[in-house]
This record gives structure tokens, C-alpha cells and sequence, in this order.
């Protein structure tokens, strides 16, 4: 692979192909971080969409604390994904979740982006060995893979495919890093990564529940927030698990619940996403939210994040570069 353009420390241009829920939340993230962000997405309606994203986070990102000289303003969208890309020293794709399509455009980006400047996929799940197939110089292909919204939620993982260049993981990672994220780099892949793969598990019972009609979705999820959710915002489930042992931590633990745990752990299969349960899913959330709008949930949600971070003591880091990075 060719030398990135400059030192992960030292970007000062990002550009974020796909300008939905998640493109939206990364530019969001980058503008409040101080970068100049340009953006691209074929959606006739795009620009639009994304400075009204853009304009509904700002006050989440200021209760949190912008980066100097950080403004909206910095947002430029771009007519064509080759304009987007032409002066970028990083690349961050989010376009639908659609394997053939994410080849065809990382192969484009690859093209077009300036050599060695490292672009990273917002893939919940692709491995990217299977999407760096039609890539021209698939090295600098990684996943970097966020959690909604990428503007709140610190955690990024990072991965590569066979063909990736160890150089441009390890790039990407200190790169997020001075963005202010949490990296966990990651040096094999796994289906949906690390945390998807827990989320999924979590998902998959909670389908099966509501397609048995054995929980509703409003005792699904308080059972994780007024149960489980309130430790994991701090302590992850292996350690909160080690404290279920007592003095004994995780070794009692084990002792004591892992042979009533084989029947849970071995039950299920994945539940048929069938219409029926896509209805009962839907009607049970829209029940849930009691006539609130997802612009008032993802306001609440924003709210949520940060009072968390806050009381945990993890707002973002000023950016590594403020404190005296260079090119
Ligand atoms: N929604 C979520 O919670 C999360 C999604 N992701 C990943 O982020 C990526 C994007 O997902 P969302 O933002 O949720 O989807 P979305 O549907 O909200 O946004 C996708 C955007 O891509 C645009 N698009 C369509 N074709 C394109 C192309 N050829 N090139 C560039 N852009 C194109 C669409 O116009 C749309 O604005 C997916 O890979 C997804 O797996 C990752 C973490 C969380
Ligand atoms: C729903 N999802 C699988 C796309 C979610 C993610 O990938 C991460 C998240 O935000 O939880």
C-alpha cells in the first residue's frame, strides 16, 4: 500500500460516501470534532437530509463540547462520489448494507480516492474479504464499524480482510483514536464483529419471544433497561457476571450456573422473520412509544447517551492533534 497522505493525527478532510442514518452520524461526529467533511449521496433528497441530521445533533454535540473552530459549516456536499473523494485524507463509506453494491463502490472509492489514503466501511456485518473482491488496491480497504449514532457512541471497531494491509488497520485505529473515538482492533474476523455478535444473540431471543407472544416488546426492553442495561453501561457482562459469584467470582459462577446454562445456550434456532412477526415487532414498538416520534426518541436517546457518559466520567478527549499532534 502506498503511504497515506498524512499521519492519522494530522487529517484535517474526511469524506463520508452515503449520507443516511449512519453516513449522517459519522458526519455529524467529524464535523464536531473540528474536520472538514465532505460528503456524497445519490439519494435526490441527500443534502438536505443530511444538514437537517446534522442541525438535530448539534445540540447533543455541543452539551458535549466541540472542537475548536468545529462548525456545520465545515459540511460540503459533493456532486459526484469522485468530487467527494478527490482531496480526502480519510474515507468513510455507510451506503446500504448490500454486499454487491458495497463491492462495486469500494472498488469505485478505491479509484478514486488519492493513493494510500485509508477507507474504511461502515459494514454492520461483511467481513471485508468479501467486500474488497473488485478493489484495484484492496490494502487500504478496512471495516470501521460504528454504533447509532456515531456522533454519541465512542465504540468503533476495526478490522481487515485478507488483502488488507496490516499498516492501514493499524492507521484507521490511531486515526479514530484522534477522532475521539474508542477503537477495538480487531486481528481476525468474526460475523458481526464483537459487539453485533453479542447484540445479535440478545436480538435473536428477543424476536423468538415476540413471535411466540411470550413477552411484549415494552417487557423486552425493560427488561434491559431497568435490569441488565444499567451495569452495562459501565461494567461489561463478563465481569458483572464474575460479581454473580460472589467471592467466588467468575470460577463459582461457572460452577454454580454453567450446567443450567447448556439447555438456554443450545435451545434456539434463528426465529423466521416471517410478516407476522414483522407486524407484532412493529405494532409493539409503535405501542412502546407512546405516540412519541423518532425525532423525539432519537432525542431522548442523545439525551440518555450523554448523561451516561457524563456520570461515567468518559466525555470525549479533546482531539489528539489539538494537544499537539503534526503532519
Ligand atoms: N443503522 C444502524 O444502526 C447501523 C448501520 N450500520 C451500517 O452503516 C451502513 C449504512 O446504514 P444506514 O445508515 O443505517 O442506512 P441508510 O439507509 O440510513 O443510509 C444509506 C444511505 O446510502 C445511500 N446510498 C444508496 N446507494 C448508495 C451508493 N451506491 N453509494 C453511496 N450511498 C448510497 C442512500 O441514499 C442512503 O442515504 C450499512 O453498512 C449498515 O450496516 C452500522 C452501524 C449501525
Ligand atoms: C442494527 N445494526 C445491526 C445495524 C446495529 C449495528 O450494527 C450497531 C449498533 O448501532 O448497535
Amino acid at each position: 500500500m502506498p503511504q497515506p497522505p498524512c499521519a492519522p493525527t494530522a487529517v484535517r478532510r474526511v469524506a463520508c460516501i452515503g449520507a443516511g442514518v449512519i453516513g449522517g452520524g459519522w458526519a455529524a461526529h467529524f464535523l464536531a470534532r473540528g474536520y472538514d467533511v465532505t460528503a456524497w449521496d445519490p439519494a435526490p433528497d441527500a443534502a438536505g437530509k443530511l444538514r437537517r441530521l446534522v442541525a438535530a445533533a448539534w445540540p447533543a454535540l455541543e452539551q458535549l463540547g466541540l472542537a475548536e473552530g468545529a462548525s456545520p459549516d465545515r459540511l460540503t456536499v459533493a456532486a459526484s462520489l469522485e468530487e467527494a473523494v478527490a482531496d480526502a485524507q480519510f474515507v468513510q463509506e455507510s451506503a446500504p448494507e448490500k454486499l454487491e453494491l458495497k463491492r462495486g463502490l469500494l472498488a469505485r472509492l478505491a479509484a478514486a480516492a488519492p493513493a494510500g489514503a485509508v477507507i474504511a466501511s461502515s459494514t454492520s456485518g461483511y467481513p471485508m474479504t468479501d467486500m474488497q473482491t473488485e478493489a484495484a488496491d484492496p490494502g487500504r480497504l478496512v471495516v470501521g464499524h460504528p454504533f447509532n449514532p456515531p456522533y454519541l457512541i465512542p465504540l468503533v471497531e476495526v478490522v481487515g480482510g485478507e488483502k488488507t494491509d496490516p499498516a492501514a488497520v493499524e492507521w484507521a485505529s490511531r486515526f479514530y483514536e484522534a477522532a475521539g473515538k474508542s477503537v477495538i482492533t480487531m486481528d481476525r474476523e468474526l460475523p458481526g464483529f464483537i459487539a453485533n455478535r453479542l447484540q445479535e444473540a440478545l436480538w435473536r431471543e428477543a424476536l423468538h419471544m415476540v413471535a411466540g407472544g411470550e413477552a411484549t416488546v415494552r417487557d423486552i426492553d425493560a427488561s434491559i433497561t431497568e435490569g441488565p442495561g444499567l451495569r452495562w453501561a459501565f461494567m461489561g457482562p463478563c465481569l458483572t457476571f464474575a460479581l454473580a459469584g460472589g467471592e467466588g467470582g467468575m470460577a463459582h459462577m461457572l460452577d454454580h450456573f454453567g450446567p443450567s446454562l447448556k439447555s438456554p445456550w443450545t435451545r434456539l434456532e434463528a426465529p423466521e422473520l416471517d410478516e407476522a412477526l414483522r407486524t407484532a415487532m412493529v405494532e409493539g414498538c409503535d405501542e412502546a412509544a407512546d405516540g412519541r416520534t423518532i425525532a423525539q426518541l432519537a432525542a431522548e436517546r442523545d439525551q440518555g447517551v450523554i448523561d451516561v457518559l457524563r456520570a461515567t466520567g468518559r466525555l470525549p478527549r479533546p482531539r489528539s492533534d489539538e494537544a499537539g499532534g503534526t503532519e
